[in-house]
């Protein structure tokens, strides 16, 4: 049976979308399906899955990682998600999105996507273990969990980043771990290993978390927009006053189809 889908991505983030209104479509969305769909050679390829499910009349984003795994929240997949919401299911903006972090509002200006991902959670310092050196890092929640170390050169963390080590008494469900330099005032670049995902061009959650960790470093006046470079772009953070953390940046559909996976 042939299932329809569409593919998109955030700042190269990438995501298989599935239209699944009623959640019986693919029922379960098993992880070997999940693995499936994102393997980028027998698969239509992405860093993860985001299914539409309707859910008391608003929409829930049911988001996996390309491995199977669930996580909470994922912030370039939302744009994507909002695009589609709104260009195939007739979502206005702004619009709620229900996540496994609770919900999340989307609006448009333009060519941009702007998430507010609500309150970030600031615990202390931690630190992880890449090619053989370990950095220290600050651990930061947005919904999921960020491990952000700063270093002089992203080449640090070695030509294809593998999996960081962590401490698993901090992070029992594995962490995403980011890697910052400074490039100016209010503008860093990152790179990133994802959970359940491997290194990606992008992670807006991880982008966050780097904005976040990067003005307390600052000690910033909140308001302040950081700028954050990532692979696949750029991608726009505040911290507001009020404690959100808005996440801005494009949101592209690549194209649609059906499937049999
Ligand atoms: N791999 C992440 C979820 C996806 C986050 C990322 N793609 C984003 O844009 O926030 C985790 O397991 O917490």
């Amino acid at each position: 049976m042939s299932y329809p889908f569409l593919k998109g991505h955030g700042t190269e983030n990438d995501f298989v979308v599935l239209p699944d209104a009623d959640g019986t479509v693919h029922g379960d969305l098993s992880a070997d399906r999940v693995r499936a769909l994102c393997d980028r050679r027998a698969g239509i390829g992405g860093d993860g899955v985001l299914r539409a499910v309707r859910r008391d009349g608003d929409w829930f984003m049911d988001y996996r990682n390309a491995d199977g795994s669930v996580s909470e929240m994922c912030g370039n997949g939302i744009r994507v998600f909002a695009r589609y919401l709104h260009e195939r299911e007739g979502e206005p903006f702004p619009m709620k999105i229900q996540t496994r972090d609770g919900i999340k509002v989307v609006d448009r200006t333009g060519d941009d996507y702007t998430a507010d991902l609500g309150s970030p959670e600031v615990f202390g310092e931690t630190h992880v273990t890449v090619m053989g050196t370990t950095f220290a890092a600050r651990h930061v929640s947005m919904g999921n969990p960020h491990a952000v170390a700063f270093v002089d050169n992203l080449a640090q963390a070695g030509p294809l980043l593998e999996e960081p080590e962590h401490d698993d008494a901090v992070y029992p469900d594995g962490v995403n771990v980011e890697f910052v330099v400074r490039r100016g005032e209010h503008h860093v670049a990152m790179r990133v290993h994802e959970r359940g995902s491997g290194e990606t061009r992008s992670c807006g959650t991880g982008a966050c978390a780097v904005a976040v960790a990067t003005s307390l470093v600052d000690d910033a006046p909140r308001g302040t927009p950081y700028r954050v470079d990532v692979p696949g772009g750029t991608l726009t953070i505040t911290w507001t006053e009020d404690d959100r953390v808005l996440l801005t940046g494009p949101a592209v559909l690549v194209a649609e189809g059906l499937t049999d996976l």
